[in-house]
């Protein structure tokens, strides 16, 4: 198969590249500097030219929480526009299938977690990270309709929060794991008797590993007919935040104290995803946390020390 991933130089992506090198796939994955996805023309021709069998949309600004709360313009403007982008051009290109990736953060904050793909728009979103979770909303609606009016077969999955190879780890873009690791690591580096939790510590989240979401990704494309309109990709099960800081000094060795800033953001309380659909579907994560979290230091110390 033929399959486009937009965003391949990103985590994701670069994830699916390594994992598809395995597989009969042929993957094209032009950076934003050979097909910037903002330009509508030069995409639509590039998907003309290269008759992709399937789009893996994967391209994004993305970011954690400190990111989303600085830049909501940018994150609900650009966003959409990739969204409503590949979409378009993947609809006038005649493009069998697209693969296209929403994010929990979708979901109404005070939905009742673990939460189901027939929750969404059934409340108010996240302030945290609301324009971006808008443009996903738009984006997953976007393949439904095109399916609906068009009889194509556009689907959108929703994993939960990712972490790993190719992962982001400066501060003012990581999301919390990549964050933690290096924040930890620089302090036991440095010495440092104690480290600062944003928060209380009792927020809870659901990290799988790139490398698993990619497995999925792949699996999904085998299986496509299978596959729900909207599908959650998760673990089935969460940690405090303060357990991936216990993990993480564990792994790194760290033996200070942590301290608590209750003055930064919190954002959702909780955001496990339900796994029904993924479950029969017959898929599950390879990945431990203690696996991903050794493999992802291990990146991190090849890569950026
Ligand atoms: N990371 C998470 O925790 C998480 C959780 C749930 C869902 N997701 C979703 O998973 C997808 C991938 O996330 P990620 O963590 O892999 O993101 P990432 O590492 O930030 O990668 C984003 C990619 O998008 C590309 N991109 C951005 N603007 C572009 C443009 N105008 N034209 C072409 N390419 C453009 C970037 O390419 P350049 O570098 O060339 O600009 C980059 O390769 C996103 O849709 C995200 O919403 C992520
Ligand atoms: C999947 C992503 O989820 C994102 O929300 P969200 O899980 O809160 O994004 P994260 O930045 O991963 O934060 C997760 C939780 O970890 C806490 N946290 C604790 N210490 C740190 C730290 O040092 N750095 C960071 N970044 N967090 C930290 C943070 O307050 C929040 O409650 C959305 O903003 C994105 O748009 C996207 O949807």
């Amino acid at each position: 198969m033929k399959i486009f991933v937009t965003g391949g130089s990103g985590m994701v992506g670069r994830n699916i590249i390594a994992l598809s090198s395995s597989q009969e796939h042929e993957i094209i994955a032009p950076s934003s500097k050979e097909v910037n996805l903002m330009n509508f023309d030069s995409l639509s021709s590039f998907i003309k030219s290269e008759r992709p069998d399937a789009i893996i949309h994967c391209a994004g600004l993305v970011g954690g929480i400190q990111a989303n709360i600085k830049s909501p313009f940018d994150f609900a403007h650009i966003n959409s526009l990739l969204g409503l982008n590949v979409i378009k051009a993947a609809l006038d290109n005649n493009v069998e299938k697209v693969l296209n990736l929403g994010s929990s953060c979708m979901y109404p904050r005070d939905a009742v977690n673990p939460l189901n793909e027939t929750d969404i728009l059934k409340g108010e979103l996240e302030p945290t990270n609301e324009g971006y979770a808008i443009a996903k909303v738009l984006t997953a609606r976007l393949c439904d309709y095109a399916n609906l009016q068009y009889g194509t077969n556009y689907k959108t999955v929703i994993p939960c929060n990712l972490y790993g190879y190719w992962d982001k780890f400066d501060p003012n873009h990581s999301h919390m794991i990549p964050a933690v690791i290096r924040k930890i690591h620089e302090a036991k580096v440095a010495g440092a008797d104690s480290v600062e939790i944003w928060g209380d510590g009792k927020t809870r989240r659901e990290f799988m590993f790139a490398e698993d979401l990619a497995d999925f990704c792949l699996f999904a494309l085998s299986k496509f007919d299978a596959l729900e309109q909207l599908t959650n990709v998760g673990l089935g099960f969460d940690y405090s935040i303060s357990d991936y800081y216990s993990a993480i000094a564990e792994l790194v060795g760290f033996e200070g104290e942590f301290t608590y800033d209750l003055s930064k953001p919190a954002g959702m309380k909780q955001k496990l995803v339900s796994v029904e659909r993924l479950k029969q579907l017959g898929w599950s994560a390879k990945h431990s946390l203690t696996q991903g979290l050794e493999k992802t230091y291990q990146f991190y110390l090849k890569e950026h020390c």
